[in-house]
């Protein structure tokens, strides 16, 4: 189902990229990307496999540095950066990757905590369990607190990455092909997740997906890369309404609901 028009504020930018070139070698892979990520908003990058989606998300998060071009993230110019800033700026940046795996050894409750203890050592007790409660509440899997990883489904597992990331209330979220290797009806439920999240924490969020169920639902905005910059950016129906055949073809070989 096509998700409800959100009223998305675009005056107030948390990312702005701006003419972003990144090459490795020869190979040209970004060429002259322009993006901006509106508060409040969950935007939709598609793009076939090897055409830059996970280069653009290391910039964005300072795990790469462009070539040239601006990049800024929740204020910070990326190529002006400080190591410390960086690291704080980490801390608003939630990451869903793909296989963002759960320590096998540690309950549910210690994954959650991990984050926790690591980043924000002056917390208490009550208040660390404050945090884990909340964010298994958040996604639904309160029941799992002393659960191992092994015991859990696919989805629930990916769920209890997604609460892990949240604990630290990040106000951008970075999802990785989130429903990638799930069933369809867990597919449902992550995109529903990932609205929900939207919705609770206020976070604004690029999702990067291969999925068109996906992105119809979860998307304020889908934006297509295409040899190596955005060519089209809109609402799901306004990108996929063109007779460009290179965007006609992506929607044809994917399935929809
Ligand atoms: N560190 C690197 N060194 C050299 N080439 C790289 C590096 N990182 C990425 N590339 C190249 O850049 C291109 C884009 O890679 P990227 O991982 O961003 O693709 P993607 O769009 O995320 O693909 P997929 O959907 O398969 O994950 C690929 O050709 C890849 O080989």
């Amino acid at each position: 189902m096509r998700k409800a028009v959100k009223n998305i504020d675009h005056n107030s930018p948390v990312i702005t990229i701006r003419d972003l070139h990144k090459s490795f070698g020869d190979y040209q892979v970004l060429k002259g990307v322009n993006l901006d990520l509106y508060d409040g908003e969950n935007l939709v990058v598609l793009g076939k496999s090897g055409t830059g989606k996970s280069v653009l998300i290391k910039i964005i998060s300072g795990l790469l540095e462009q070539d040239s071009g601006t990049v800024n993230v929740l204020g910070h110019e990326m190529s002006e950066i400080s190591q410390k800033e960086l690291r704080d700026l980490r801390l608003h940046i939630g990451f869903s990757f793909q296989n963002s795996a759960l320590y096998d050894s540690m309950t549910v409750r210690q994954n959650l905590e991990f984050p926790l203890v690591r980043n924000k050592k002056n917390l208490t007790k009550a208040e660390v369990d404050h945090a884990v409660e909340s964010v298994l509440d958040a996604v639904s899997l309160s029941q799992t607190i002393n659960q191992m990883p092994s015991e859990l489904s696919g989805g629930q597992r990916k769920r209890i990455g997604i609460a892990r990331t949240l604990i630290l209330q990040p106000q951008i979220m970075l999802y990785d092909e989130p429903t990638a290797g799930l069933d369809p009806i867990t597919c449902d439920e992550i995109n529903h997740l990932i609205n929900e999240v939207q919705e609770r924490f206020h976070t604004s969020s690029i999702v990067i997906t291969h999925d068109l169920t996906c992105a119809k639902q979860v998307g304020d905005r889908v934006t297509i890369l295409l040899d190596g910059q955005f060519k089209r950016t809109g609402t799901f129906e306004e990108v996929f309404d063109t007779d460009d055949e290179r965007v006609k073809s992506f929607y044809d070989y994917n399935f929809i609901q």
